[in-house]
């Protein structure tokens, strides 16, 4: 029977990726990407901004919304500190199954929390679950009509602090309109626009770096 794409990009991760190595799973998903078939991981170009980001806010609390395959997931994780923790959640059961053993391939598991169901419902949820106050750094890579009402969701549960940083993919393609008209002209948020591309593609696109400002 047909194997999914999320299959076939696990597939060649186990067979062109050391186990343990973060850096050879990324390697092994890009080429698959531009080599294979297209996926919608942040890819190698957004994905290099991600990881300056991530070096430089250097987080304790990850929240990640939009595991997928584990790509970001995997970039992120190999980048954090000893003791840090990054929450993901992904909607799709199947995607969630494939990232579970991308993760466990870079051997990351131990830094990552992968929670499969909906933002809208678990956003909520996280101190209880988790024991989390606020999140130092929050990826928003889910479904891109969600963005702007998880970003009020987060305000209202009190899940960020003064100097907390969102960074967002897609702003541009597929889009986040609403998203940005709000966190750009808000006073609560100091903005960033990286110019970019739709990952493995010359198509536009960006990550929107802000700033909660409390
Ligand atoms: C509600 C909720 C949702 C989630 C959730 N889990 N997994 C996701 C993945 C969402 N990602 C995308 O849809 C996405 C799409 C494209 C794209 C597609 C087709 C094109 F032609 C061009 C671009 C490119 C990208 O970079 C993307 O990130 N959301 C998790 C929790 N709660
Ligand atoms: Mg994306």
């Amino acid at each position: 029977t047909q194997t999914t794409r999320p299959q076939r990009m696990l597939a060649a991760v186990q067979k062109n990726a050391t186990r343990g190595d973060p850096r050879s799973v990324v390697k092994a998903i890009d080429q698959f990407c531009r080599q294979k078939e297209w996926a919608m991981n942040v890819g190698d170009e957004k994905g290099c901004i991600l990881d300056s980001v991530v070096t430089e806010v250097n987080p304790e609390t990850v929240l990640e919304l939009g595991t997928y395959c584990g790509y970001s997931t995997v970039r992120i994780a190999s980048l954090l500190p000893p003791q840090a923790k990054l929450i993901t959640l992904e909607f799709n059961p199947g995607n969630a199954a494939i990232a579970r053993q991308v993760i466990a391939w870079a051997g990351l598991e131990d830094k990552v929390e992968l929670v499969e169901g909906a933002s809208g419902d678990f956003i909520p949820k996280m101190k209880e679950m988790f024991g989390i106050k606020t999140f130092d750094l929050v990826f928003l890579d889910h479904w891109k009509d969600r963005y702007l009402p998880d970003t009020k969701l987060m305000e209202e549960c009190g899940l960020l602090r003064k100097g907390s940083i969102l960074l967002a993919d897609n702003v541009i393609c597929p889009g986040t309109p609403d998203y940005l008209e709000y966190i750009r002209n808000s006073p609560r948020y100091k903005s960033q626009f990286f110019k970019s591309h739709l990952e493995y593609t010359k198509v536009e696109d960006g990550l929107e770096k802000s700033i909660f400002l409390g």
